[in-house]
């Protein structure tokens, strides 16, 4: 792992931008895995304004976000696919049939998972993997457990994880109880992963990602496991490795 350490939200937001930019330069066609949640807003208003100066282009790209609430349509604020549209894919060139977010209103859930991971394994893998993280260690939503799963699934989401979501709906009974997300082996699978954790609440957290034990508990953990993962901070955490 690679630490990054930001003095302030805005320089993290451009560096992380910066990042995802250069590797659709790289590689037009590159395939990117993407977050929601407050996180990741002001690096995708960086990556707009980028690409509406005409220094990059999203033509060729292709997208799957890691995870959608079950049960909430489409056209509800805070689904997911509604929050990428809003906060990216509205603003830039990529082709909606490019862009991949997973079907939580699907008749079929463990179907619909089982074609996600279809869909990833034809036309990844995953070039770089945007993530953020949850105040208990979830990635996507991946939440902690004594086991994790390999492919895309339903989860049931843990009261923690609704409550800390609850900001962005009116009331706790209206944030869903279940989504469906990337599973951890799918994550893993990327060529190069975006760590990117804000706020001093989640240094706490951050600290067990990057120094704590190997766990389910917390899946964030399993990162340290994985060759090409860069993470980018304002957090106040160090990187304690011994050679
Ligand atoms: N499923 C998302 C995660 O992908 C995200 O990383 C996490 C943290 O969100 P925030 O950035 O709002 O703290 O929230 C949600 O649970």
């Amino acid at each position: 792992m690679i630490l990054h350490k930001f003095k302030n939200s805005a320089d993290l937001d451009r560096a992380a931008a910066d990042l995802i930019i250069s590797m659709v330069r790289a590689k037009p066609n590159a395939v990117l895995g993407m977050a929601t949640g407050g996180t990741p807003v002001g690096l995708y208003q960086e990556i707009v304004k980028t690409y509406k100066a005409g220094l990059v282009s999203f033509a060729s790209a292709k997208t799957f976000n890691l995870d959608e609430y079950v049960g909430l349509p489409v056209t509800h604020q805070e689904s997911y696919r509604n929050f990428m549209q809003r906060n990216l894919f509205d603003h830039i060139d990529i082709k909606r049939e490019n862009t991949h977010v997973p079907d939580g209103n699907a008749t079929d859930v463990d179907a619909e998972c089982r074609n996600y991971d279809r869909m990833m394994f034809e036309q990844g893998p995953v070039d770089l993997q945007l993530l953020g993280i949850g105040g208990n260690g979830h990635i996507g939503f991946n939440e902690p457990d004594t086991q994790l799963s390999r492919g895309t699934y339903k989860v049931t989401l843990k009261q923690e994880t609704r409550e800390a979501n609850k900001r962005f709906f009116n009331h706790i009974d209206e944030v869903p109880t279940h989504a469906v997300t990337m599973g951890m082996g799918t994550i893993m699978q990327a060529k190069a992963i975006l760590l990117v954790v804000k706020g001093a609440e989640k240094a706490a957290i951050l600290d067990a990602t990057l120094n704590g034990p190997i766990t389910t508990l917390v899946p964030a953990s399993l990162l340290q496991t994985h060759p090409r993962v860069i993470v980018m901070t304002d957090c106040d955490v160090d990187y304690k490795v011994s050679f």
